[in-house]
């Protein structure tokens, strides 16, 4: 086996192994060990299932394994299909020792981990990343959820995988487009904690978006090693977890207003971030340098910085209203300092944000 990194999440007495390398996904005893009852439910998606679902049933072979392949993309993010996994738990007779597997990028692993919370109140589950957005973040950390038509990952729950196993090698077969997307959520640990990597993605963006894997396995281990130590010390976000949101009341509320099929997610999280750096230096909280300096390093990597045409910024502005971060029915936002630094800030006036929204 060759595995580049393992890490860890330790939460309390709790804790669970996040293992990162190439060719994990063909170690039948790596995941089988993970896999402790009778029954399995790998659900994933029809862009996933023909490259990577057959080495992961013969890795269960033994097991009572059902699969579940759902259609791709944030619209299925939804409490319908969370229904129709429901179903096929019962239909296998799926007993409390089950294992739901997710075998796929954040939507998957979101679904796959909301169901795993849900199903007899709480069973493992294992995360099986196979986009770089799902190996950098939603991968680890516990957060799962639906999305409802009025917003963003409003149902759900924290539930944390007992384990994740992210193969680098899945990412040969993810489109262009999907990579960048992870790419912002990657820029995002290095805006809002660490401007050592912020300058590393620097001075590493084309290796990254060449694929180089040795650049991808060093972003991949940083972001997750960045994201274990803040939900090791904020598990439920009650503080500092928050900060893992920068760009994200902007950004859920351009998904949400989209209906969910305009930008990725992570796309929209990079325009969220370059309003929420623009919103930080009106207000004198962050330099105008640092923020040219993100969108120049989001710009190089092929995402979006501007909001895309056709979207009211009061439309926008009553979205970010449902925002989870929220006190009392006020916006609670996470603002930027400048690179490496974002804090928690209330109080933000309609007016400056609709400014923003506006410029
Ligand atoms: N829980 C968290 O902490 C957390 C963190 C960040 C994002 N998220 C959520 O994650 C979701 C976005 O995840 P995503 O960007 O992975 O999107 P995604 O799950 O929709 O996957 C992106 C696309 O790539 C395809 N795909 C996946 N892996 C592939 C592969 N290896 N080869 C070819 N095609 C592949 C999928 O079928 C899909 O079409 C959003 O719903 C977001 O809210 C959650
Ligand atoms: O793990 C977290 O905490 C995050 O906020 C990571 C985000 O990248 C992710 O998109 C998360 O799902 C957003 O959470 P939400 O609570 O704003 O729905
Ligand atoms: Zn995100």
């Amino acid at each position: 086996m060759n595995t580049q990194h393992e890490l860890e999440v330790a939460l309390g007495d709790r804790r669970y192994p996040i293992r990162i390398g190439r060719g994990l996904l063909d170690q039948p005893g790596a995941l089988a060990a993970l896999v402790t009852g009778r029954h399995a439910l790998v659900l994933t998606d029809v862009n996933v299932a023909p490259h990577y679902l057959a080495p992961v049933q013969a890795a269960l072979r033994g097991k009572q394994v059902q699969t579940c392949v759902l259609p791709p993309g944030e619209q299925e993010k939804t409490l319908a299909r969370f229904a129709e996994v429901m179903a096929v738990l019962a239909g296998m007779g799926a007993s409390r020792d089950t294992t739901v597997l997710a075998l796929g990028g954040g939507v998957v692993g979101d679904l796959a981990g909301f169901a795993a919370a849900c199903w007899m109140r709480g069973v493992r589950f294992v995360q099986l990343p196979t986009t770089l957005l799902a190996m950098v973040d939603s991968a680890v950390g516990g957060k799962t959820a639906v999305d409802l038509p009025q917003g963003k990952n409003l149902v759900g729950a924290f539930h944390q995988p007992s384990a994740v196993l992210a193969d680098v090698a899945t990412l040969d077969t993810l489109p262009d487009r999907e990579l960048r997307a992870g790419l912002a959520e990657v820029v995002k640990y290095g805006a809002l904690g660490d401007a050592g990597f912020f300058a590393w993605l620097e001075d590493q963006a084309e290796a990254l978006l060449a694929r180089e894997p040795a650049a991808l396995a060093e972003a991949i281990a940083r972001c997750c090693a960045h994201k274990a130590a803040i939900v090791a010390r904020d598990e439920t976000e009650q503080g500092e977890r928050m900060l893992l949101n920068l760009g994200h009341t902007f950004g859920h509320a351009i998904e949400t207003e989209q209906g969910y099929g305009g930008l990725l997610h992570g796309e929209a999280v990079a325009v969220g971030m370059v309003l929420a750096a623009r919103l930080s230096a009106e207000l004198g909280r962050a330099p105008w340098p640092d923020a040219a300096r993100l969108a120049a390093l989001l710009e190089r990597l092929g995402l979006p910085v501007a909001l895309p045409p056709g979207l009211a910024p009061d439309a926008l502005l009553d979205r970010m209203r449902l925002d989870k971060k929220a006190v009392s029915g006020a916006l609670r936002l996470v603002l930027w300092r400048g690179i490496g630094q974002a804090e928690v800030v209330d109080g933000v006036t309609d007016e400056a944000i609709l400014a923003v929204l506006d410029a």
